[in-house]
């Protein structure tokens, strides 16, 4: 495979892998207000006391095969009617909502979301702020764009500077929800469905006061109104529908990412937002964007089973990051949900967490629980070995999370200095025996691959594309200690593995047989484990993103390396037949 095609097949370098919902803050799990517009049809004789129950217009929306029930502890959520298996599409809905982060506005389409075609965007001469792959996706946008228009060069033209030249996501696609409810009717299924979405109005934590209140104001400047009091024409008659309509917004947004699960914006989808979370889900949301022309079709947002489910399981999904250690998933769930959640990986005594964990100090291929400042004493849970290096390694712990929120901030806007601190930061977190699966080693491996592949030179070296493969090896090592086979996160990253073996060497080793147990290897044994790992991303890809997708775009990505692999591994081996006819030389058993 060509490195041109590498390149290529990535659609930004900005790759966050994780899907998940992109809010600030929200509060407990159930509202009196949501509640009444609930008719409660049937007690059910289930194990986890949910209560079945209808709700105008979103129940209407679900597949047979799901259906909505509330119980005491999460409020609503989705439930399995009959057995459904890994891979199985759950549901697939058309967000009512997407918008672009503006990052991203110059690059997908504000209509459709997709990528930039060969022959580019087209940006709207008005605001001059969207841009459309095609004069079909203007029009139909222009119904909403028209309002979004002025009010963009209305922000434009108070903006201080021109780095907030445009306001965040957060402000448009929530003004963006106020003109669709204008247009629907306030009384529309459409309107219906949004406000039946959760609020947390009556019980908003004091945490959450300061990005509420920043919201409201820029909603209210953007939309051209002096108070919030005039907002009648968009149906909040008072400062508590507009609370109630942000509460709405953070509680149930979840991230718009591409087929390779960049993330590019955000979405609003009230049915699949019922999905209530877990640390160790059994389903994910994802874009596969399987359409075979992505930029003419809106993206279809799908809930996809990773694990088999039971009939009368709840369907649960994750709103975090979880190769995070419990202490810091609790505490995004907290300040960003506002609840504290016990779900079986919070709540599972395990003797070590391979997020918080590092290597056996006698090396006897075991682990021992990462020290911590409340409990630095540590050993290895198989030979009992003691860590007597944990001020070494709680220092490590400390300085690589400031490395990795340092580079994590600096990667778009200066990436050479990024990727100065994680080629730093790794062998230190390394040499003070983190496992490859722990906080933050993992992230920052992450972050290092990214910045890696996007800074590969056109004249790629031997040395830099085996570094790259080698990180790459390592993320995907790290993250299949800590997810479960057929998450789509562990597909793409195997996936991307995959390709950069298979990318031609610029100077293939010719030491092969001395090479045998370096990684990555070269000549015909790197292509052989390209092709074997590509077909690992298969497997994994066709359950995260949907058997019926076929593993969505990735999935087809991976299909035609793997064809063009095996007529290279063919070529190979006829080729090596043919010397070894010529030279009458038998082939060794072993
Ligand atoms: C997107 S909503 C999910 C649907 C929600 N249960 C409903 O009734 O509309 C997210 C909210 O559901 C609640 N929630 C979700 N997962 C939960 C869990 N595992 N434990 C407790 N509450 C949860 C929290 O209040 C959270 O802010």
């Amino acid at each position: 495979m060509s490195f041109a095609s590498l390149r290529s097949s990535r659609q930004s370098k900005e790759a966050k892998s994780f899907v998940k919902r992109s809010t600030d803050s929200v509060s407990s799990p159930i509202t009196t207000d949501r509640n009444s517009s609930n008719v409660v049809d049937d007690k059910l004789p289930s194990a986890n006391s949910a209560y079945l129950v209808h709700y105008d217009g979103l129940h209407k929306a679900l597949p047979p095969t799901l259906e909505i029930r509330t119980s005491s502890g999460s409020g609503r959520g989705l439930y399995a009617k009959k057995t459904l298996k890994a891979g199985f599409v759950l549901a697939a809905a058309t967000p009512h909502v997407n918008v672009l982060s503006t990052s991203y506005l110059d690059s997908y389409c504000s209509n459709c979301c997709g990528p930039a075609p060969q022959s580019g965007l087209k940006r709207c001469t008005k605001c001059r702020t969207v841009w459309y792959c095609s004069s079909k996706c203007q029009t139909n946008d222009w119904a909403l764009h028209k309002h979004e228009c002025s009010a963009l060069q209305r922000w434009a033209s108070s903006a201080p500077s021109s780095d907030v030249s445009v306001p965040s996501d957060a402000i448009r696609c929530i003004a963006r929800i106020l003109w669709t409810q204008q247009k629907e009717g306030f009384d529309s299924a459409w309107t219906r469905e949004i406000n039946l979405m959760q609020s947390h109005r009556s019980s908003l934590p004091s945490s959450s006061f300061e990005s509420h209140t920043h919201i409201a104001h820029s909603l209210v400047r953007y939309l051209g109104v002096s108070s919030p009091l005039e907002l009648e024409p968009f149906g909040l008659k008072s400062a508590g529908d507009l609370v109630d309509l942000i509460s709405r917004f953070t509680t149930n947004t979840f991230t718009l990412t591409t087929s390779s699960l960049t993330p590019i914006g955000v979405s609003v989808c009230p049915t699949i937002a019922l999905t209530n979370h877990s640390c160790e889900p059994n389903a994910v949301i994802v874009f596969p964007w399987t359409s075979s022309s992505p930029t003419t079709q809106e993206p279809l947002m799908h809930l996809v089973a990773i694990k088999d489910i039971e009939p009368d399981e709840e369907i649960v999904t994750a709103y975090i990051d979880t190769t995070l250690p419990r202490d810091l998933r609790q505490l995004q769930l907290k300040e960003t949900y506002n609840f504290t959640c016990s779900c079986s990986l919070c709540t599972r005594q395990l003797k070590v967490d391979p997020r918080a964990s590092v290597w056996c100090p006698k090396s006897c291929g075991r682990t021992c629980p990462a020290p911590t400042e409340e409990n630095s004493h540590t050993r290895c849970v198989e030979c009992n070995a003691v860590l007597s290096s944990t001020d070494a390694v709680l220092d490590a712990l400390r300085v690589g999370k400031e490395a990795l929120d340092k580079a994590t901030a600096l990667q778009y806007k200066d990436p050479a200095k990024a990727k100065q601190l994680t080629t730093n930061m790794i062998p230190i977190l390394t040499s003070a025996r983190l496992t490859p699966s722990c906080h933050p080693l993992l992230a920052m491996t992450r972050l290092h691959q990214e910045l890696l592949i996007a800074s590969l030179p056109t004249s790629l070296t031997q040395e830099v594309l085996d570094d790259t493969i080698r990180t790459a090896g390592k993320y995907s090592a790290g993250l299949s200690a800590l997810l479960p086979g057929g998450h789509p996160v562990r597909g793409v990253a195997l996936a991307e593995l995959g390709k950069l073996l298979a990318v031609d060497e610029p100077a293939p080793r010719t030491d092969a047989p001395a090479q045998q147990n370096t990684f990555p290897p070269s000549g015909p044994a790197r292509l052989k484990l390209a092709y074997e790992t590509l077909v690992r991303a298969h497997d994994e890809l066709v359950v995260g993103f949907g058997a019926d997708n076929g593993g969505g775009q990735v999935g087809r990505e991976v299909r035609e390396a793997i064809v063009s692999l095996e007529k290279e591994l063919g070529m190979w081996t006829q080729g090596i037949k043919n010397v070894l006819e010529d030279s009458q030389v038998k082939i060794p058993r072993s």
